[in-house]
């Protein structure tokens, strides 16, 4: 049995930081383990032009602690009206990707697209100036179930967009069932998807055992047993498609702990300690280091790190809340243990 595990210093593909106050405690934590993030644009308001992008970007820098290097890579948050000048601007700024939230989908996504129709001018532009579209892949139509809308969303939305782009590199994040898994596996090299943590780990028992849970409640909510098996199978399968994102969404416990709770998993302060563990758990420790820290960088372009984390075995129960600002951050699974720890960053 392993029990050092030493890795190419991976990635985080899908990661809020949020602003603010709470930059303090979620950079540390994503810088500690990545080299680089994919960082939301989801603000209140939305990160919507390349100047907002880069004074967040700048905030961000401010918070990461003296010795450690990050790169936060900067999207977009698509609307009805992202003028496609804006995506030059944009691709000069260094953003790389914009993200799609169709409106009402998800956490602060208010301001998303209502029809994507009304987004092709700035698609265009996104696949001339070789930006990737980051899908939130949902419908928000309320006649749908709620376990179905990601597979009804690659029907009547995703299908219909690649055909129409047929040049646009497209990731499907945080994908959560057996049919976005196979859809994802099957298409061009266009289409790639990230894959959470809690979704390799968790099933939709998470979200009531013993009682609401409202700390498992994320979007794409958790869904049954053989989909998680759909999604661990992906991650483990060696494919370069399937790749790390955490999609680590901080919210104040109080709001959490709600009588309309927040969508969002706060995984941070342990990303990759809970990835060792669901891979372990498949059998596939040696398939991590590829998920974590090529599959990304290689659809993206962008070169592999050089750097290492190295992970130990060992038996350690992280912190079962974090300050954020004046509010309280409780993480995924507080008070559980874990069988690895990270123990040593290079870059
Ligand atoms: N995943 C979530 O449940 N929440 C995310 C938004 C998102 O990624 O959909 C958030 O910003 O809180
Ligand atoms: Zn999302
Ligand atoms: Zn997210």
């Amino acid at each position: 049995m392993t029990d050092t595990l030493t890795l190419t210093r991976p990635d985080d593909w899908h990661l809020h930081l949020r602003d603010g106050a709470a930059l303090a405690t979620t950079v540390p934590h994503t810088a500690a383990q990545f080299a680089r993030a994919i960082v939301m644009p989801n603000l209140k308001p939305p990160v919507t032009t390349a100047e907002a992008a880069l004074a967040y970007r700048a905030r961000i820098q401010a918070a990461v602690p003296t010795g450690m290097a990050f790169e936060p890579l900067m999207t977009l948050y698509l609307t009805d009206n992202l003028p496609p000048e804006e995506i030059r601007r944009a691709k000069a700024a260094g953003v790389v990707a914009v993200k799609l939230y169709p409106a009402g989908a998800t956490t602060n996504s208010d301001a998303g697209v209502t029809d994507i129709r009304k987004t092709y001018a700035t698609l265009e532009a996104m696949q001339r100036e070789g930006l990737l579209l980051l899908v939130h892949g949902e419908v928000t139509d309320p006649e749908v179930d709620l376990f179905d809308r990601e597979a009804v969303f690659i029907e009547c939305v995703l299908e219909p967009l690649r055909r129409d782009f047929a040049g646009l590199k497209i990731v499907m994040e945080h994908i959560t069932t057996r049919e976005a898994a196979q859809y994802v596996a099957e298409a061009d090299g266009l289409l790639a998807a990230t894959i959470t943590a809690h979704h390799l780990l968790y099933n939709r028992n998470a979200l009531f055992t013993g009682g609401i849970r409202p700390h498992w409640y994320c979007l794409p909510v958790l869904k049954r047993e053989q989909h998680r098996q759909a999604l661990v199978a992906a991650a483990t399968s060696g494919s370069p498609k399937f790749f790390l994102g955490t999609d680590s969404a901080p919210h104040p416990a109080a709001l959490k702990e709600a009588a309309v709770g927040c969508a969002g998993c706060y995984t941070a302060h342990a990303a990759i300690e809970l990835y060792a563990q669901a891979f372990e758990a498949a059998g596939a420790l040696d398939r991590l280091e590829a998920f974590a820290s090529h599959h990304g960088p290689d659809f993206y372009g962008l070169p592999r790190n050089t750097g290492t984390l190295t992970l130990r075995r060992e038996r350690w129960t992280p912190p079962a809340s974090f300050p954020f600002g004046e509010a309280e951050l409780k993480p995924l699974a507080a008070g559980e243990a874990l069988g690895w720890r990270v123990v040593a960053e290079r870059a």
